[in-house]
């Protein structure tokens, strides 16, 4: 191989987060991000470790122009996408349906299978294949691996994957349940498991994961056995945009009723709905803002703050039952990480199920994996940062040089 760097690009719909790692030491020589791709005017964030921050707005047209302005960036401070220290590039390719279970080299017939599983992804495999694409055309001999959302979910039984449908048509058309953030509770569920000093192997763990999109899991002993996202990003949890469980019902109706397209609900639900549809805001810090400031707007922030709530303390419950013992509840990603009044109200009266928020630890400003429960509870209450960048350097290494890296 040629080097221990390995550059991470996470591509979304209309940003793209890159983060260039040493998986030799877990230095991180760049990172950054570039936001609303496409817009009249975009925003461009790049942070050496050997130098200031550059940030600046100016339009980015598209994915194949943001990565371009990556390269330049990386260029500037000695990085560049030629450089000897680049092993690979690894890219966050959300579903992977069942053909991939693993980190995979790229080639043309991979590039060809994540196209054809567009239409269960609608809103993020466009994007990836966007960044792979204009990576392998600025990079072409770097090799480049896709690491799947899904992956980590195929160990789910089949009792637990399956919908109860014809088995026919299901079978003909794919339709089963895959999950989604899989590197995300793959590394958070394990790192739980080493904040509590005990084998992952051993423990059973909750992950909630509450970023934009946002899914729970059930962890029992390193191992996926539910989660609540399904054929697509959608089912499960209220989402900044996305509603999470509905009655399907509510599709027919709308189509008989009120005379909706198929792609208009499709925007309804995925685009327009969650936190968004309910009070017009789809950031969680807004939403608290307006609680805290009360008056006519606070009342359907509350509303969908209560509803994100609700739905989050149903799937913990019900997860508290697929597992049988519990011995963490760990809190990631945007929400998840900076959000205390949602752990604390996600947590509330759960003190029958082992689990309790103590009001001080949790709201105490910290950035770390840390404890927020009371010493001595039975089930551990956790906020664990996630960094699917570092899972995914470290899995793209591990391919490319056939060894296992430590991880802590
Ligand atoms: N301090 C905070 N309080 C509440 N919510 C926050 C805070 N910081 C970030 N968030 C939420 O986190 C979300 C983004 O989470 P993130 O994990 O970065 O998402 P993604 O990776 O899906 O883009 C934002 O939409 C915002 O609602
Ligand atoms: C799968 C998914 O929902 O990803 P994100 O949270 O990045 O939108
Ligand atoms: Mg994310």
């Amino acid at each position: 191989m040629r080097g221990t760097r390995v550059l991470v690009l996470n591509t979304g719909s209309s940003s793209v987060k890159y983060r260039l790692l040493d998986v030799a030491d877990g230095s991180c020589p760049a990172g950054g991000l570039i936001e609303r791709i496409g817009e009249r005017t975009s925003y461009l964030r790049h942070d050496p470790a050997d130098g200031p921050r550059r940030e600046r707005e100016e339009p980015v047209a598209d994915h194949a122009a943001a990565l371009e302005a990556v390269a330049d960036e990386l260029e500037c401070d000695g990085l560049g996408l030629d450089s000897p220290g680049l092993a690979a590039i690894g890219h966050r390719v959300v579903h992977g349906g069942r053909r991939f279970t693993e980190p995979t080299l790229i080639d043309e017939a991979v590039t060809a299978e994540i196209e054809r599983l567009v239409p269960v992804a609608p809103l993020h495999n466009p994007a990836n294949l966007a960044g792979i694409r204009t990576a392998l055309a600025l990079a072409p001999g770097v090799p480049q691996v896709a690491v799947f959302d899904t992956a980590f979910h195929t160990t789910l039984p089949e009792y637990a994957a399956r919908y109860a449908i014809d088995t026919a048509v299901a079978d003909a058309h794919r339709v089963r349940r895959y999950g989604f953030h899989g590197t995300s509770h793959a590394y958070v569920s394990r790192r739980t498991a080493h904040l509590l000093g005990r084998e992952p192997s051993e423990t059973n763990v909750i992950v909630l994961h509450l970023g934009n999109g946002a899914s729970a899991s059930a962890v029992a002993g390193g191992r996926c056995v539910d989660t609540s996202m399904g054929l697509t990003p959608l089912e499960g949890l209220v989402m900044g945009t996305r509603s999470g469980d509905i009655d399907p019902a509510v599709v027919f109706h709308l189509s008989r009723v009120a005379g909706m397209s198929v792609d208009e609900i499709d925007e309804l639900l995925n685009r327009r709905g969650g936190l968004l549809g309910l009070c017009g805001d789809n950031d969680m810090r807004e939403v608290l803002r307006r609680m805290d400031r009360g008056g006519a707007d606070a009342a359907s922030a509350r509303l969908a703050f209560d509803v994100y709530v609700h739905r989050l303390r149903k799937y913990v419950g019900a997860y508290c039952a697929v597992l049988g013992r519990v011995d963490a509840v760990a809190f990631t990603a945007g929400v998840g990480e900076n959000a205390a009044p949602v752990r604390e109200a996600a947590m509330a009266g759960m003190e029958g199920l082992g689990m309790a928020v103590d009001p001080e630890l949790n709201r105490a400003p910290a950035s770390g994996p840390r404890v927020v429960s009371p010493p001595g509870s039975r089930v551990a209450v956790a906020v664990v940062p996630t960094d699917e960048e570092l899972e995914i350097a470290t899995q793209t290494y591990e391919l490319l040089s056939g060894g296992t890296m430590e991880r802590k």
